[in-house]
C-alpha cells in the first residue's frame, strides 16, 4: 500500500524471506537505510514485512531489493495489482490475487538467506545452489564431509584426515563468507557470518582444522534450527492470511462462475454454499445460515444471520446456501484489516526491544575489541603461547553474537500476537502489551462495553392530553438525525408502534445532555430530566417519575417542546452477562474498575451495584478526559470503549481498547480491540500481556545469561570454540521456543 503525506515521503511495503534471525533483520536494516532517500525502515522478522519510508522523489526503488537481495535474502513488492506502486524490477504477476497468497514465490537466484529452502527459484541449477547455500543442504553436505575426514584421520593417515576437515570446514563456511563480505560492502560489518568466517579462518590458520569444521556444522544447524523455530513462530501470522478464501463463487445474471476473492467489487452478489468460507465482507441478500465467526472475532457460537445481516469475509457458513451482497473491496475486508494491524503490531517496536537493539549495536564490536585484546595482551604482556589466547579470543568472537538477545522481544511478541488475534485480541504492537501489562486501573465506558448498548424501550410516560402516538412522533421526530443508543431505541419503538416520526429541522446534539431540533414551528428537545427541568420542560411530578425509573436502573429521557412538557420515555440497557465475572477478575488481578458514565448517578448507582464497581455519572466528555488524565498519573490505565464515540477517551488512555463485534469496532482508533462481546475478554487480555512480558524477561535472562557464562568460562579456557558457537545458537533456538510457549498460551484460564 502506498500513502503519501505532507512530509513528501512514501511508505512501501515489501516481503523479504529468509531473514530467520534478528542478526538478518538488523543487516538488512542497517544496509537499506544506508541508502539515498530512504527515511525510516521497519522490519517484521515473523510477517516478513519490509516498510520503508522513503523520499517522494525516490523513483529507483530497484536499489532497494537489490541490496536486499545482495545480502541473501529475497524480496518482493507488497502492493500486486496496485497502479500507484509500480516498482521497476519488481514482478508482481507472479504474485496476483490478495498480497498475501504467494508467499513462497518470493526467493531469487541469489537468494542464500538462512533456513528457509522452500523458497526457490525455478530454474534448476539455481535451485541447487540455493539448496546448498541455506543452511540445511549445506548441514546434509557438511555431515558427509565430516563422517568422511573423522574415518580417513581413523583409517587411512591422519595427516589425509586433517587436509579432509581442513576442506570441509572451507566449503563449509564459504557461502557465509560470502554472506558476510556482502554485507560488509553495504556497510554493515559487525555481522554473525563475519565472525563466524574470522573464526573458522582463525581456527584453520592455529592448526585447529578438526574443531573449525565442527564450529562450521554446528553453525549450520544452528542456522536450520533458528529456520524451523522462525518458521513456526511466523505460522501463527500466516494462518490468519489463510483465513481468507481465494476463490468466491459470483453471480451475474443467475449465472454463477468462480473468480478470484480479491477481485470482488461492492455491490456484486457472491453465492456461499453450506460449508463454504464467506469470500467478503457483505450483506446477506437471500437465505438465512448459521455464521461461524470464529475466525474472524474468535467467537466460536456460530450465529444466526439472516437477510439484512452483515457478514465477515473468512467466516464459515455452516447450514444454508446465502447470496452476499459484497460491501467491502478486498483489502478492506475486516480479516485485512485485522492481518494488516497484527503485522504492523509487529513492527512497532516495544520500548525493551528499542532498548535491547540499541545495546546489541555496541555489543557486538565491543566483544570484537574485547576478543582483540585477548588474543594479543597475554602473549605481549606475559609471555603467554600465541595459540592458546587466538584461540580464546575466537571463541570469544563467537559470543559476540546479539541474535538471541535481539530475537528475544520479537518472537515473543509475534506469539503473543497471534495468540491473542485468535481470540478476537488484538493489541497494536510491543509497546502496547508493555503498557497493558502495567495497567493499574481499567475505565469502562458503560454503554456498549459493560451493557449490550442496545437499550429499549421499557416505559411511557405522557403529560396532559398528550397520546403516546403524537410522544414518539414528536421524539423520534428529533432523534431521527442522531445514531446515539437512546436515539436508536427510540427509533425503534417509533417504527413498532407504527408512528411516523415528524419531519424535523436543524438538529443539534447537546453534548451529555440531549438533542434539540425544530418541530412544526416550534424547537423541540429530548433530553435528561435534569436538563429539561432547568430548561421548564419538566415538573416536580415528572422529575420524581423519572428518579423512580433511574433508581431501577433506567436512563430516562424528557420530550418536550418550547415550555411544554409531553412526557417522559424509559429505557434499559441490559448488562453483559459476564460483565461483573470481568470486573471480579481484574480486582483479582490487582486493578480496580471504574465506570464512567454519562448517565446520572441514580441510574449509574443501579447499574454499578450489580457489578460491584465504582462509577463517575454526569461525566461530559471533557470530564472523562480528566478522570482518565488522572488515573495516568496514578499508573497505567486502561479505557474501554466502543471506539466511536469515545476516541479521545481512548487515545488519552494509556491503552485505549476499543470493543465490540466485527465491523462495530473501530478497528484504528485504538490501541487495541476486542472483537467477541465477552467482557471477560479484558482481563485475559492483561493476563496476556502480563504473560509476555514475563516471557520476555526470561528471554533476556536466558540470552544474556548464557552470554555472561560463556564469555567468563572461555576466557578462562575452559570452554572452546564448538561450545561458544553452540551456546550462541542454542540460546537463540531456546529463546525462540520459550517465545513459541506462548503459542499455546490460555489467558482465558484464571490463574
Ligand atoms: N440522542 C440523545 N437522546 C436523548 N438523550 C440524550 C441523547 N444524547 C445524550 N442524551 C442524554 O445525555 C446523557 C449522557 O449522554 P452521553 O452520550 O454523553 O453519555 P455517555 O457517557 O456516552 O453514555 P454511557 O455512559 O451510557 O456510555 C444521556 O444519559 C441522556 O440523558
Ligand atoms: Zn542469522
Amino acid at each position: 500500500m502506498t500513502t503519501t503525506n505532507e512530509t513528501g515521503t512514501t511508505a512501501c511495503d515489501w516481503t523479504v524471506s529468509g531473514m530467520d534471525c534478528a542478526s538478518c533483520a538488523t543487516k538488512v536494516r542497517g544496509a537499506v537505510s544506508r541508502l539515498p532517500g530512504v527515511r525510516d525502515v521497519e522490519i517484521g522478522i515473523m510477517s516478513e514485512r519490509l516498510r520503508l519510508t522513503v523520499d517522494e522523489r525516490l523513483t529507483d526503488t530497484d536499489k532497494i531489493e537489490k541490496t536486499v537481495r545482495a545480502l541473501g535474502y529475497g524480496i518482493q513488492t507488497r502492493a500486486p495489482g496496485k497502479k500507484d506502486f509500480v516498482i521497476p524490477g519488481s514482478a508482481p504477476e507472479s504474485h496476483q490475487g490478495h498480497s498475501h497468497d504467494a508467499h513462497p514465490a518470493v526467493a531469487e537466484a541469489d537468494h542464500s538467506g538462512h533456513g528457509s529452502p522452500g523458497h526457490v527459484h525455478d530454474d534448476p541449477a539455481d535451485r541447487g545452489k540455493a539448496w546448498y547455500q541455506t543452511g540445511k543442504g549445506r548441514l546434509v553436505i557438511l555431515t558427509g564431509l565430516l563422517l568422511a575426514a573423522a574415518w580417513a584421520m581413523e583409517l587411512i593417515a591422519p595427516q589425509i584426515g586433517s587436509w579432509a576437515f581442513v576442506a570441509a570446514c572451507l566449503i563449509g563456511v564459504a557461502p557465509v563468507a560470502r554472506r558476510a563480505f556482502a554485507a560488509a560492502r553495504l556497510g554493515q560489518i559487525f555481522t554473525i557470518e563475519g565472525l563466524m568466517t574470522i573464526a573458522a579462518l582463525g581456527a584453520l590458520f592455529i592448526n585447529a582444522a578438526e574443531e573449525a569444521a565442527l564450529v562450521v556444522f554446528l553453525f549450520a544447524v544452528g542456522e536450520v534450527l533458528e529456520g524451523v523455530a522462525a518458521g513456526k513462530a511466523r505460522d501463527g501470522i500466516r494462518a490468519l492470511a489463510n483465513l481468507v478464501p481465494k476463490t468466491a463463487l459470483l453471480e451475474v445474471d443467475g449465472v454463477t462462475r468462480e473468480v478470484a476473492a480479491s477481485s470482488l467489487t461492492i455491490g456484486q452478489t457472491v453465492l456461499v454454499r453450506p460449508g463454504d468460507r464467506i469470500p467478503a465482507d457483505g450483506e446477506i441478500s437471500d437465505g438465512t445460515s448459521g455464521i461461524d465467526e470464529s475466525p474472524v472475532t474468535g467467537e466460536s457460537i456460530p450465529r444466526t444471520r439472516g437477510p439484512g445481516d452483515n457478514v465477515f469475509a473468512g467466516s464459515i457458513n455452516t447450514e444454508a446456501v446465502l447470496r452476499v451482497t459484497v460491501t467491502k473491496a478486498a483489502e478492506d475486508n475486516t480479516i485485512s484489516r485485522i492481518i494488516r494491524l497484527v503485522e504492523e503490531a509487529e513492527e512497532a517496536r516495544a520500548p525493551t526491544e528499542r532498548f535491547i537493539d540499541r545495546f546489541s549495536r555496541w555489543y557486538m564490536p565491543a566483544i570484537v575489541a574485547v576478543s582483540a585484546l585477548v588474543i594479543v595482551i597475554p602473549p605481549l604482556m606475559f609471555g603467554q603461547t600465541w595459540d592458546t589466547w587466538i584461540y580464546r579470543g575466537l571463541a570469544l568472537l563467537l559470543i559476540g553474537c546479539p541474535c538471541a538477545l535481539v530475537i528475544s522481544v520479537p518472537a515473543s511478541i509475534a506469539s503473543s500476537l497471534s495468540t491473542g488475534a485468535r481470540r478476537g485480541m488484538l493489541m497494536k504492537g510491543g509497546a502496547v502489551i508493555e503498557a497493558a501489562a502495567k495497567v493499574s486501573h481499567v475505565a469502562f465506558d458503560k454503554t456498549g462495553t459493560l451493557t449490550h448498548g442496545r437499550p429499549q424501550v421499557t416505559d411511557l410516560v405522557t403529560f396532559g392530553t398528550t397520546t403516546e402516538a403524537q410522544l414518539l412522533e414528536v421524539a423520534a421526530g428529533v432523534e431521527s438525525g442522531s445514531s446515539h443508543p437512546l436515539a436508536v431505541a427510540i427509533m425503534d419503538r417509533a417504527k413498532t408502534a407504527g408512528v411516523t416520526p415528524l419531519p424535523a429541522r436543524d438538529a443539534r446534539a447537546l453534548t451529555g445532555r440531549g438533542v434539540e431540533a425544530t418541530v412544526g414551528d416550534a424547537l423541540a428537545w429530548v433530553s435528561s430530566p435534569r436538563h429539561a427541568s432547568e430548561n421548564n420542560g419538566l415538573d416536580g411530578l415528572g422529575l420524581r417519575q423519572a428518579t423512580i425509573f433511574e433508581e431501577e436502573g433506567k436512563t430516562a429521557v424528557a420530550v418536550y417542546r418550547k415550555g411544554i412538557p409531553l412526557g417522559l420515555i424509559a429505557m434499559r440497557d441490559e448488562l453483559r452477562p459476564d460483565a461483573a465475572e470481568a470486573v471480579r477478575q481484574l480486582a483479582d488481578m490487582g486493578i480496580s474498575s471504574v465506570m464512567l458514565t454519562g448517565d446520572n448517578p441514580r441510574t449509574a448507582a443501579a447499574i454499578a451495584e450489580g457489578l460491584d464497581i465504582r462509577f463517575k455519572a454526569e461525566m461530559m466528555p471533557e470530564d472523562k478526559l480528566a478522570a482518565i488524565r488522572d488515573m495516568n498519573a496514578q499508573g497505567g490505565v486502561m479505557m474501554i470503549g466502543d471506539g466511536i464515540n469515545d476516541a479521545p477517551a481512548l487515545k488519552q488512555a494509556s491503552i485505549g481498547v476499543a470493543m465490540g463485534s466485527g465491523t462495530d469496532v473501530a478497528l484504528e482508533t485504538a490501541d487495541a480491540a476486542i472483537l467477541r462481546d465477552r467482557v471477560t475478554d479484558i482481563p485475559a487480555q492483561i493476563r496476556l500481556a502480563r504473560a509476555t512480558m514475563a516471557n520476555i524477561r526470561q528471554n533476556v535472562s536466558i540470552a544474556l545469561g548464557l552470554k555472561a557464562i560463556f564469555l567468563v568460562t572461555t576466557v578462562f579456557g575452559l570452554t572452546g570454540l564448538w561450545i561458544a558457537i553452540l551456546a550462541d545458537t542454542g540460546a537463540t533456538v531456546l529463546v525462540t521456543l520459550n517465545a513459541l510457549r506462548l503459542l499455546r498460551y490460555n489467558p482465558e484460564q484464571k490463574r
